[in-house]
């Protein structure tokens, strides 16, 4: 008995995360868009496919890794063996191999970037020079904006899902109310009653807490810089305008486009419109601290080496762990009674299909 205890305690008691932040108050008070998706799509598109050589060398390795390890647990938590899957705005298919772990039998990416899909395409696929992993599902790959394209049409012949995904990405619908609503319709529409609507996006309280610590519009560390136009030099944000709230990002080494606030309230209120109800929102900070007391993700932790080894060079530093702060996870799921909600803009939105 006391072996087995001692035996569990010693995976528990490492790998050791930092403490989190202290919890910040939540803002009550939120306030426009131009058109930024080209600028968005173009970013990512550019962004090369990383050697092994040149991901481990960079200077965000530990958020990275730990922000892995969160999506990895957030997925396994919530798929279940031979669950189908669609993900939105899934980049360059970064999460091909976790949802192979979670033994899915069915996967959808759709994105915005056609790079970005294009790459995901290969890491399924190989390609003349690297023949890729053998993937234990049919995928599916498609170039598409998804918070203007009607999912559920385009993939009439295909859903629903189990399991809807979004990961990074969800705060980029917020530029306006009409994409705000398409995301989540979208959400809604393409799963089964029931199914799990998961994702991670920036913490919005967080950032409205350290830009009203901060002197001016801007804050950050060497990881990250958060900057805000001079419209918001108030610092108030206004409940009745909780859309376009856009602000500057740059995470070294992986983003610099403009984003926007998602004020978790409303985003709470406009999913539940849609049928999706809240099961858990948690800052990055305390889902870390709550599931590495789960040994097989504690022991995932030590496997993905986001605490690294402790060495100066080989370890999550101050900064990252800030970093992480500005981020949370959300899951809804989709009520068996969802509305039938009807597209009310029925603007026609171009897509193209990628088959892999
Ligand atoms: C930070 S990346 C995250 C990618 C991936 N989900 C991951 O976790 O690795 C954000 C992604 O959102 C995509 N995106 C932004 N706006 C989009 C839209 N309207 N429709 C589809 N994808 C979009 C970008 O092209 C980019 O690939």
């Amino acid at each position: 008995m006391s072996s087995h205890r001692h035996k569990k305690r010693s995976v528990l008691n490492e790998p050791l995360l930092p403490p989190p932040a202290k919890l910040p108050r939540t803002y009550d008070e939120l306030p426009a868009t131009d058109d930024s998706q080209q600028l968005i799509a173009e970013h990512y598109s550019n962004r090369s496919n990383q050697t092994v050589q040149e991901r481990e060398a960079s200077p965000i390795i530990h958020l990275k890794k730990l922000n892995n390890w969160n999506k990895s647990v957030l997925i396994q938590l919530y798929t279940k063996k031979n669950d189908s899957v669609i993900d939105i705005a899934c980049g360059k298919g970064g999460d091909l191999i976790k949802w192979d772990k979670a033994k899915v039998s069915y996967y959808v990416g759709i994105d915005l970037a056609k790079g970005s899909i294009e790459d995901a395409g290969t890491r399924y696929n190989g390609d003349a020079s690297h023949k890729s992993k053998s993937f234990s599902f049919p995928a599916r790959l498609i170039h598409a904006d998804c918070f203007t394209v009607h999912l559920d049409e385009v993939l009439q012949d295909e859903g629903p899902f189990d399991i809807c995904s979004c990961q990074f990405a969800l705060h980029y619908s917020w530029a306006s109310e009409e994409e705000a609503r398409a995301a989540l319709q979208n959400a809604s529409a393409v799963l089964n009653p029931g199914g799990y609507f998961i994702g991670t996006m920036p913490d919005a309280n967080v950032i409205v807490r350290k830009l009203r610590e901060t002197d001016g519009l801007e804050f950050g560390n060497a990881c990250y810089n958060v900057k805000f136009g001079d419209k918001y030099k108030e610092k108030k944000f206004l409940r009745s305008e909780p859309f376009g709230i856009q602000y500057q990002f740059h995470l070294e080494d992986a983003v610099s486009c403009p984003e926007w606030l998602v004020h978790f309230p409303t985003f709470q209120a406009l999913a539940k419109e849609y049928g999706l109800e809240l099961v858990f929102k948690k800052n990055f900070h305390d889902f870390c601290h709550e599931h590495i007391k789960t040994p097989i993700f504690a022991e995932l932790m030590k496997i993905v080496g986001a605490l690294g080894h402790g060495s100066s060079r080989d370890r999550l530093s101050d900064d990252e762990w800030d970093a992480a702060y500005i981020y949370m996870a959300f899951v809804f799921k989709k009520l068996s009674f969802a509305p039938e909600k009807v597209w009310e803009n029925s603007a026609e939105a171009v897509y193209s299909g990628l088959l892999v």
